[in-house]
């Protein structure tokens, strides 16, 4: 990657790109509420975290954080932020409540709401087409493991972008298509909690025709950029011995995606692993490469942590700070590093590492945000009504001067989205892990801004990170 060098850096400050577009991102199920308000189907998400045992504390989003009623109130705190665009997801089953066919006319009425909201505040509306509610007829169909789906994300994508193509500032298709499959379809944390790698590894490439067809779907109807999500892993091997491994780690989720949407196939390194490449299952059709492989404006990067990796020792016994994660290996919490509320690592260089070694040699040219980048930390509201969320501004101002660094090293990295502008429902987690800039008492919907989301107030306002 050249080495390019431009008037970044004061003495006292690292200062960003003119242009750089900062932001904040939300999804639709893990603030909205309204489940089941004004025609709104259910989704997978609301049928699983109904079921007993699936969300911590019983949690739902039915309520979540209201923004079904309150998004005045959310932009509002975007306009104090100074952000110039807002990441929000549609709610497929708010739109078509059995993702197919009918369209409910107030799920259009709702959105168009939030985006002239949006438009009148001057924040640009970076519109997620999924993040994981999937209508819930459409699991009763298969859900991503039918093929079909590909073209019912494409009617989707085809209304959304007829609806909302003229206000929308630019389209990201999918939201970390690997969770979808891996983590609601192999280990079944997340919705709609199966335990089934075959049907994993068929969602997989499900995910990645539903990609292309909405691309052109959105092509024809929208002249906003378009691009895709990806949460990208950076696996660290501790000795020589286990590079192959955290090799072959990278690939099971990042060259999955990776590989067909930008090289036409999925990476060698699986070739005859039909547990994880969908190449090797034969799922592969005359045809797709071309759909997968849409040109795209931009590419969408979510990262949190990067991976410790090692070989199980020779006693089979896992040492302190190491998990056993197959047969001869460990994924390793190393000594020393901070760890967040969801014991993800703090280690900030390793998003420069990402964006270096990982994104930059396949995007090359093209426009990178990252589009989620934040942690959670125990938050709590002191007596006279603040949210010192110290750790929060570290991990905030660690990752930034490191995105900062990836710039410097030639990433066209062209803006950042704190994940996440509310405390919300985290999935499988419910209400227990808050990564908000704004703390939200769901007791009273009240919010309140953290002191991190001041200072993120302040970076945006001076396109400036003090050192
Ligand atoms: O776990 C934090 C976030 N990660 N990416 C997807 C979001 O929906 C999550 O809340």
């Amino acid at each position: 990657m050249p080495r390019r060098y431009f008037p970044m850096s004061t003495d006292d400050q690292l200062r960003f790109p003119d242009g750089f577009l900062w932001g904040a991102a939300t999804a639709a199920y893990q603030i909205e509420g309204g489940a089941d308000a004004e025609g709104k189907g259910p989704s997978i998400w609301d049928t699983f975290s109904h079921t007993p045992g699936k969300v911590f504390h019983g949690d739902n989003g039915d309520v979540a954080c209201d923004s079904f009623h309150r998004y005045g109130e959310d932009i509002a705190l975007l306009k104090r932020l100074g952000v110039g665009s807002y990441r929000l997801s549609l709610s497929w089953p708010r739109i078509q409540p059995t993702g197919r066919g009918e369209v409910n006319a107030k799920g259009l009425d709702y959105y168009n709401r939030v985006i002239d909201g949006l438009v009148e505040a001057g924040i640009e509306p970076s519109v997620t087409l999924y993040h994981w509610d999937l209508p819930q007829a459409l699991q009763d169909a298969g859900g991503w493991a039918n093929r079909d789906i590909a073209d019912w994300f494409g009617e989707f994508a085809a209304i959304a972008g007829e609806a909302f193509g003229d206000r929308v500032s630019r389209w990201i298709t999918l939201n970390e298509p690997w969770v979808v499959a891996h983590v609601g379809y192999r280990d079944g944390r997340h919705a709609p909690g199966i335990q089934d790698p075959a049907l994993a590894v068929a969602a997989n490439h499900h995910l990645l025709l539903a990609h292309g067809n909405a691309v052109s779907a959105l092509r024809a109807s929208s002249a906003a950029p378009v691009g895709i999500t990806l949460n990208l892993t950076v696996e660290r091997p501790v000795t020589p011995e286990a590079a192959a491994h955290a090799a072959v780690l990278e690939a099971r989720q990042n060259g999955v995606y990776l590989d067909p949407i930008f090289h036409g196939r999925y990476p060698e390194l699986l070739d005859g692993d039909a547990s994880f490449s969908p190449a090797a299952a034969g799922h592969v059709r005359d045809g797709d490469f071309e759909i997968i492989g849409a040109p795209l404006d931009f590419l969408g990067v979510n990262f949190y942590a990067p991976h410790y990796v090692g070989m199980l020792h020779a006693d089979g016994e896992p040492r302190r700070g190491e998990t056993v994660t197959g047969p001869d290996t460990v994924s390793i919490q190393p000594d020393g590093l901070p760890i967040t509320a969801m014991n993800w690592l703090v280690e900030p260089g390793s998003i420069r590492e990402l964006l270096t070694r990982i994104v930059a040699p396949v995007t090359g040219a093209l426009p990178v945000y990252i589009t989620e980048n934040g942690s959670s930390w125990h938050d709590y509201v002191t007596q006279d009504g603040q949210v010192n969320d110290l750790e929060r501004i570290a991990y905030l101002r660690g990752h930034l001067a490191a995105v900062h660094g990836a710039i410097a090293d030639g990433v066209p990295v062209k803006g950042y989205f704190a994940w996440s502008l509310l405390d919300n429902f985290e999935w499988a987690e419910g209400y227990a892990k808050r990564f908000g800039l704004v703390y939200v008492d769901f007791a009273t919907q009240e919010r309140l801004l953290k002191r991190s989301g001041e200072v993120y107030a302040s970076i945006v306002a001076a396109n400036a990170l003090p050192k």
